[in-house]
């Protein structure tokens, strides 16, 4: 009896200490585990802003980026949440009412202020970049640019954000940050595999950037970054003037050179449809630094359309100037140019303009028959074929078509072999293409020049990890208690 009892006194099950320690560790690893869970999920939860404006040349758009506050220097993170799209035209259009320009901005600043939670309005930056448009302005009269750039300024700076000035970007800046964009939503940086070339077509200019095999031989055309632990050494080059609206009145300018019958002001254009006929006024078309020549021309002229595809493009050709280049290679108007090289996200008008057309897929000669047969149709078949689409962009839809196949294959040098290497885009996943995203990313510092630490396991994955680490200790103390229990009996038995 006395040695039954000393075998009982012995079993450790059957302490208390011993159970109330186990309660004790399951408590301390359930509690454990429970905060990391919830800690982790609320970090995740917390996002942080910022907001971009692009004041392009013909009209200004607000870009609102989200990303998980403790993830800014994992690439791929940041997105797009939202866009306005502010009333009128461009800043640019305001020179001589300067004050007008800030005013245009409150309605989608306003959007801004429901759309960011109040908590996060006064860490939020806000950029302005302004592009061709001003550029244009700034050569043009350096004064009215300045007073729209401050009323910009003066307007922004009324909001309850971080604001970081506005300015005229670079045309280098502008294709660089558009290449930027393009490869961080591809996540192209994280995978170190190549890189997809950009190409932009504003209403002003026209950006070109790719990584080359050859070597850059003209300074103005390179830009250098370090990302993610890779160097890319970019060729990018922005051809003021060259964007779809600037050069369809430098077309016009030359157009009106040889086609304008003086007697009745009639100018006759083979990239209009035949039946189109618009009273224009001599201002609104060839008031713009871009057109150099402006010959003795009336008031107001009538343009009327051909319909004439070939001759469309012929006449296009003509603003691209082939005469000279100091380089081994050149694009037009004497800018050096690597042979392209790659794949490349074409974007902005370039997307606008090629899916009208559905001209997005197929080969380059099946784009020219289409092309030559939609210049073809007559103006009141166009009309009734869209109705709902805006009389401004369905009338210069032959032109714009044209001038992008000649800019790519005469301008660019593509050809008819890597022409399936351009694919036209408008967004990737919910961010649009343009340089936008990268300027602000460059800006904030949000692609490190080395690739940041990873963490030993994705958040899911160390969520799983704990809880299954905490079930086997479970498992482990229950088994230990059955063990124990039936070593107790078993010694009580044989003592029996
Ligand atoms: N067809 C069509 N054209 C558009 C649309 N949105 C803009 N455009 C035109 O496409 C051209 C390029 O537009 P954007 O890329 O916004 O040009 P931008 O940024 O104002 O001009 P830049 O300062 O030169 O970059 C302009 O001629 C616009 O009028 C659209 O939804 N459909
Ligand atoms: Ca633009």
């Amino acid at each position: 009896m006395d040695e039954q009892r000393e075998v009982q006194v012995k079993n450790p099950c059957h302490r208390p200490v011993f159970l109330i320690l186990t309660a004790v560790i399951a408590a301390v690893i359930i509690t454990v585990v429970s905060i990391s869970v919830v800690q982790n999920k609320h970090i995740l939860q917390k996002y942080k802003y910022g907001i971009v404006l692009d004041a392009g040349s013909s009209h200004t758009s607000v870009y609102i980026y989200e990303w998980p506050a403790e993830k800014e220097n994992n690439t791929g993170m940041v997105r797009q949440t939202h866009t306005c799209h502010v009333k009128g035209k461009g800043i640019s259009s305001y020179s001589t009412i300067p004050e007008k320009a800030g005013m245009s901005l409150q309605e989608c600043m306003e959007e801004a202020k429901q759309k960011i939670p109040v908590a996060r309005h006064p860490e939020t930056p806000v950029y302005l970049g302004a592009t061709a448009g001003m550029r244009l302005l700034k050569m043009d009269n350096e004064d009215a640019s300045n007073k729209v750039l401050a009323s910009v300024t003066n307007s922004l700076k009324k909001y309850p954000f971080s604001f970081q000035g506005a300015r005229i970007i670079l045309g280098q800046e502008e294709g660089a940050f558009g290449w930027i964009t393009v490869n961080y939503l591809s996540d192209n940086f994280r995978k170190a595999m190549g890189t997809l070339g950009a190409l932009d077509l504003g209403g002003a200019s026209t950006q070109i950037t790719f990584i080359p095999k050859q070597e850059i031989e003209s300074q103005d055309n390179t830009i250098d970054f370090r990302l993610y632990g890779n160097d890319y050494h970019l060729y990018t080059h922005s051809f003021l003037c060259f964007g779809k609206d600037q050069v369809l009145r430098l077309s016009l300018a030359e157009k009106s050179r040889y086609t304008l019958d003086k007697n009745n002001s009639t100018l006759s254009d083979p990239c209009f449809h035949t039946g189109y006929n618009s009273s224009k006024k001599y201002m609104d078309v060839f008031d713009t630094p871009c057109v150099k020549e402006k010959s003795a021309l009336p008031k107001d002229f009538i343009h009327v359309g051909l319909g004439d595809w070939a001759e469309c493009q012929n006449s296009v050709k003509k603003v691209f100037d082939a005469s000279h280049c100091r380089y081994s290679t050149c694009s037009f108007d004497g800018v050096f140019q690597p042979s392209v090289e790659g794949k490349f996200g074409a974007f902005s008008a370039f997307y606008f303009v090629m899916d009208f057309l559905n001209l997005t897929s197929g080969t380059l000669e099946d784009a020219k028959l289409k092309m030559r047969r939609y210049c073809s149709t007559p103006w009141k078949d166009i009309v009734q074929r869209y109705p709902k689409i805006l009389e401004k962009y369905l009338s210069e839809y032959c032109f714009s078509g044209t001038y992008i196949l000649t800019l790519l294959e005469h301008g660019y040098k593509f050809t008819s072999n890597n022409w399936k290497d351009i694919q036209f885009i408008k967004k990737i996943g919910d961010s649009d293409a343009g340089w936008t995203l990268g300027y602000m990313l460059n800006l904030t510092n949000m692609i490190p020049a080395e690739a940041p630490d990873v963490p030993l396991m994705p958040h899911g994955g160390y969520v799983s990890f704990m809880v299954l680490f905490t079930l086997l200790v479970f498992l482990l103390f229950f088994l230990a208690f059955l063990y124990y229990r039936r070593s107790t009996r078993t010694a009580q038995k044989d003592i029996i």
